[in-house]
């Protein structure tokens, strides 16, 4: 049986499109715990150039919801979310249903997205509810600070740094610092990301996504993330929610709720809006492109025995335009 999926990205967040419904029977966990490890290895040694996860479109049973949404990291553990594969999920799923606004089922929620307007030719965006957001270490799953509830800007001695850091769940977890540009592109959010996702550590034991944000200027601000189940990568639409959502709070001086914030991040930029809702819980807007780079084809039994020789593309043309579009934000 052959296995069509999507190359996506989103800000350079690249991630294997798989759609389940196109099979007899759903792949179990196991099955696409091994395809996503098998596929997305780096360096020649996965499918093509290999990705920082795998997207799993399936039907949902919820209602007014078009599909659901999982999401496997590269090492093959599931997380709860993803802001950047959410808007490429939206782009397939509205464009199958021939519809512009609704919602996917995410393991915590059932979240609001639209279509709105292209970034630039050939770069079509989209806009995704992130939510629900908790500052609670239970749901984050952290024990540092001496058990403490929350931790809002504050050190953490097991870090060995003297930075502050503000953890948070938007779903999936976040450890967000404010921090200079050297410190921004320095070697300590490797090392620290590392640290805390080594399965080992005592303070987060289920691993954490960690950023560095600095702040540019004005709702301006840049954010760089060590992936929790991935590493380094180029963007993380979550992390870059988090770290807006920090930055808002943080900053109130100079912000505030409602404003559109502009974030860079290594493999473009996207824009996201802070919101506080009527019972006060905070929510945010994450828009961005949605890219499909190509479809990809090869037998399943092949993927999942780690063989890509009989791997097909079809490449769409829209990752020229993808670059275009970075290299006129550099001269911009
Ligand atoms: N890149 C994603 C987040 C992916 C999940 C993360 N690695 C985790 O394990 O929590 C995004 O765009 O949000």
């Amino acid at each position: 049986m052959a296995v069509k999926m999507i190359k996506v990205h989103g800000s350079g967040n690249d991630f294997y499109l798989l759609d389940q419904t196109q099979f007899p029977e759903p792949l179990t966990d196991k099955g696409l715990k091994q395809l996503a490890i098998n596929i997305c290895k780096r360096d020649g040694a996965g499918l093509y150039e290999g990705a920082d996860g795998v997207l799993v479109v399936d039907h949902s049973e919820h209602p007014h919801v078009l599909g659901r949404m999982r999401v496997i990291n590269a090492d093959g553990t599931e997380a709860s979310m993803c802001g950047n594969g959410l808007r490429t999920v939206a782009r397939y799923l509205g464009t199958q249903n021939e519809q512009r606004e609704f919602r996917v089922e995410t393991m915590y929620a059932d979240l609001k997205v639209q279509a709105v307007a292209d970034f630039a030719k050939h770069v079509p965006a989209y806009s995704v509810e992130i939510s629900p957001v908790s500052f609670d270490a239970q749901t984050l799953g952290m024990h540092a600070n001496h058990e403490a509830q929350t931790i809002i800007n504050e050190t953490i001695p097991e870090l060995k740094s003297d930075l502050k850091f503000s953890a948070v769940s938007v779903p999936n977890p976040h450890l967000i610092a404010f921090v200079d540009h050297a410190t921004l592109v320095g070697s300590e959010l490797g090392r620290i990301g590392e640290w805390l996702n080594d399965g080992k550590n005592s303070i987060f034991p289920d691993g954490v996504n960690v950023s560095f944000v600095e702040v540019l200027g004005q709702n301006s601000i840049f954010v760089r993330t060590f992936e929790r189940g991935v590493g380094f990568t180029n963007a993380c639409g979550t992390a870059m929610s988090a770290s807006s959502l920090m930055y808002v709070l943080l900053h109130q001086e100079s912000t505030d709720f409602n404003q559109e914030i502009h974030v860079t991040n290594p493999g473009g930029m996207v824009k996201t809006i802070v919101h506080q809702g009527a019972d006060e819980e905070y929510w945010m807007e994450l828009i961005g492109n949605a890219t499909f780079v190509k479809i990809v084809s090869l037998p399943l039994e092949d993927a999942l025995a780690d063989d890509f020789t009989q791997a097909t593309t079809t490449v769409t043309g829209e990752q020229t335009a993808y670059e275009d579009f970075v290299d006129s934000l550099k001269m911009a």
